[in-house]
């Protein structure tokens, strides 16, 4: 488990981290989630125990990474999968992190099959393409079959194929019962791979909860609804005090969308005023539009937008 205790980071002027509480649970892939700049990196540095807090504290397994015993095996790490030496092969690297550590060298070729390097074990990893570095840095990351791991962007740059290999991977990692803290900046890719979200923006904690809730809370639902008697329709429904608008005339005539209400409540409506509906829609704005409105789209967004979006929520 990692557990985060108002954990602040201040670099000059900069809060790149600001009171930052949360928890990752075992047992599900945990996206962290947050535009560029948002203090991502820095948290996890910080829950590795290579950036010091300013204040507050991060734990791993109820300690701060520093006084772990076998850090290794407790906890593992994918932040730039481009550190490894140019000249070493992937099992000589391994080996050498391995010996640095107290593993037992024969664990090295388990995680090499575990992430498939097998083959090009003997190969510089110099040469490696990104997909490979990253299997590579991943392949360090297990090295101590720890209980937690934390992965930053470990998508960026990868091929569709190489996505859905380390999404996959990391879901399995989860369902073994281990902590996954997973860092993105695409809501679209968290939504594929983790179960929880925690969003930060400027360092500061935006949500935290399951990514369904996220979506219910964020994004604005609407009721798209279609019919011949579309006018009566209108005005029953702002009688009641609801939002409507005109949802443009498109191949199959007028459309209205109902705002704050339910297709169940429009169709009720409609069937006690024996109107006839052509078309009854709940629809929902998508992942990356709650993100971007939640998040202003960039690191500069103002708090006031956040307390607008997410009303009561914060
Ligand atoms: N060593 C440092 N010195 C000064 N400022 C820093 C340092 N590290 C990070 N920052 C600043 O802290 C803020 C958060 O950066 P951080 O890299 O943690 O964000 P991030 O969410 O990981 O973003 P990205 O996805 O772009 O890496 C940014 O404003 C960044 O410029």
């Amino acid at each position: 488990m990692i557990e985060l205790r108002g954990l602040t980071k201040h670099f000059g002027a900069t809060a790149a981290v600001e009171d930052l509480s949360f928890t990752v649970q075992p047992g599900h892939v945990t996206g962290f989630l947050g535009p560029n700049g948002a203090g991502k990196s820095t948290t996890m540095r910080m829950i590795l125990g290579l950036d010091r807090p300013t204040s507050g504290v991060a734990l791993v397994n109820g300690k701060p990474y520093a006084e772990l015993t076998n850090p290794l095996r407790q906890v593992g790490a994918l932040l730039d999968a481009r550190w490894v030496h140019p000249n070493r092969s992937a099992r000589a690297h391994l080996q050498w992190m391995a010996a640095s550590n107290g593993i037992p060298k024969s664990r090295v070729d388990e995680v090499l099959r575990l992430v498939g390097l097998s083959e090009v074990a003997g190969k510089q990893a110099g040469g490696f393409s990104l997909g490979m570095s990253q299997r590579l840095g991943l392949a360090g990351a297990l090295l101590g079959d720890p209980q937690v791991l934390l992965f930053d962007e470990p998508v960026n740059g990868l091929d569709p194929e190489g996505i859905v290999w380390i999404r996959k991977f990391m879901q399995r990692l989860a369902a073994e019962g281990r902590t996954v803290l997973v860092s993105s900046h695409l809501l679209s890719e968290m939504a594929q791979t983790a179960e929880h979200l925690v969003v930060i923006g400027r360092g500061r904690l935006i949500s935290d909860s399951t990514v369904g809730e996220f979506i219910e809370r964020s994004s604005e639902s609407t009721v798209r609804v279609r019919s011949p008697q579309l006018d009566l329709l209108r005005s029953l429904l702002t009688s009641r005090g609801l939002t409507v608008r005109e949802d443009g005339i498109g191949e199959d005539g007028p459309a209205l969308s109902v705002l704050g209400t339910t297709s169940d409540d429009v169709g009720r409506l409609a069937g006690e005023n024996a109107i006839t509906l052509y078309e009854l829609a709940p629809q929902r704005a998508s992942l990356e539009e709650a993100f971007m409105k939640l998040t202003g789209g960039d690191v500069q967004y103002h708090g006031e937008d956040f307390q607008e979006v997410m009303g009561g929520a914060l």
